[in-house]
């Protein structure tokens, strides 16, 4: 099946804007959103073109056929929610983008095999597919039929690798078919490994077994990480793909209000529907009750620093600029968190009684 493939995957209006747009396809800053438009809303099919085919020849190593997998992705595409303000499409394009930069850095480049890239890169591209915009709590709270299905585990990203999986079934879809059984088996296996790894419950634990394998990885003479084992080489990975997931924050402010306005806005209408169904609301998902700067801080603060913090240390002296990009942004966000409202007397006679009592208290120190 040998169509003459568009050269960027897909048919574009204007070949010299995304010729200039796929030469920083290398860059932290990449601007996605352009992108999406520029591909005339096909950030991924073009993007997952773009990397696996021209710039890593991936497909051809594995005997893939190019229109077999540009159909693939296509039908991919289709099934992330195009009426998700954030996990659409574009964020699967973000993450594999982020995924393709990180594993270019010399410090992790020929670590790994290129089957291992091309499953980190696949994963990056399918790991959000068909998400409904809702979170795995949600589901379970209202015994959705996928958290029955999954019994209430890792809910979401269980079904994002059946429904990517399901797809390569089918005769027309199947561009798997050249691997040999083997590569095949292995390759399925780490797709599951990492997309399971996108799921939030887990980042304590994957943090707590990066910062071991931090500790105890022996960097070689040449600067490249020594990994061991399967597990140790899958963790690094893991840890690669879960840092791009939530890496808005390290992107050019720009780009992070992009994306923070849009995960905002998915949450509101998550808690559009809690609010509606009678349920308690869940973190940051009250549009009655914003509290956009606090949340990225905090997110920054107890998520996303800690685990650039260690990749950083893990892929030294790269991802500085990330973790400078990190800093800049939080100021953003805290210079911005409102004052919080003057403290009023209140009408409470007790609350009336603590306060003199404190500015009794004031009084006794002077
Ligand atoms: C650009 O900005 C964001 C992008 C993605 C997410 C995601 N969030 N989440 C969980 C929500 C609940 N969580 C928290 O409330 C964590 N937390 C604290 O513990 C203190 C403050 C704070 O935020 C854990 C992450 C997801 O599960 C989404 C899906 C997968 C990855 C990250 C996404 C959050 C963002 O900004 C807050
Ligand atoms: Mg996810
Ligand atoms: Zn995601």
């Amino acid at each position: 099946l040998k169509g003459n493939l568009p050269k960027f995957g897909v048919e574009v209006e204007d070949e010299d804007a995304m010729s200039l747009m796929v030469s920083q396809i290398n860059t932290w800053n990449f601007d996605l959103f352009k992108f999406a438009v520029i591909s005339k809303d096909h950030p991924l099919v073009s993007m997952a073109y773009v990397i696996l085919q021209s710039e890593r020849n991936l497909l051809r190593s594995y005997n893939v056929d190019p229109p077999t997998f540009i159909k693939y992705m296509f039908v991919i595409e289709a099934n992330y929610h195009k009426t998700n303000p954030y996990h659409n499409a574009t964020h699967g394009a973000d993450v594999m983008q982020s995924c393709h930069v990180l594993l270019g850095y010399s410090v992790v480049e020929q670590v790994f095999t290129d089957l291992e890239v091309f499953a980190a890169l696949f994963a990056s591209a399918i790991h959000d597919v068909d998400h409904p915009g809702l979170s795995n709590q949600f589901l379970s709270n209202t015994s959705n039929e996928l958290a029955i299905l999954y019994n209430d585990h890792a809910v979401l990203e269980n079904h994002h690798l059946a429904t990517a999986f399901k797809f390569l079934q089918e005769d027309e879809l199947n561009w798997a078919s050249g691997m040999d059984d083997k590569q095949r088996q292995l390759f399925r296996k780490m797709v599951i490994d990492l997309v399971l790894a996108t799921d939030m419950s887990k980042h304590l634990s994957l943090l707590a077994d990066i910062k071991t394998t931090v500790e105890s990885s022996k960097v070689a003479h040449n600067g490249k990480l020594v990994l061991e084992s399967y597990n140790e080489r899958m963790l690094v990975l893991q840890g690669i793909v879960h840092s791009c997931d939530i890496s808005s924050a390290t992107k050019a402010l720009p780009i992070y209000k992009a994306w923070t306005e849009r995960i905002i806005e998915e949450f509101y209408q998550q808690g559009d529907r809690e609010r509606d169904l009678g349920l308690n609301l869940s973190p940051m998902c009250d549009r009655q009750n914003p509290s956009i700067e606090k949340s990225q801080v905090g997110f920054i603060d107890f998520i996303v620093l800690p685990l650039w913090e260690t990749l950083g240390e893990l892929m030294f002296p790269y991802c500085q600029e990330m973790l400078s990009q990190l800093n800049e942004n939080r100021m953003y966000y805290f210079s911005r968190i409102p004052e919080s409202p003057r403290c009023s007397i209140t009408d409470e006679p007790e609350e009336r009684n603590n306060l003199i009592s404190s500015s009794e208290k004031r009084k006794n120190l002077r």
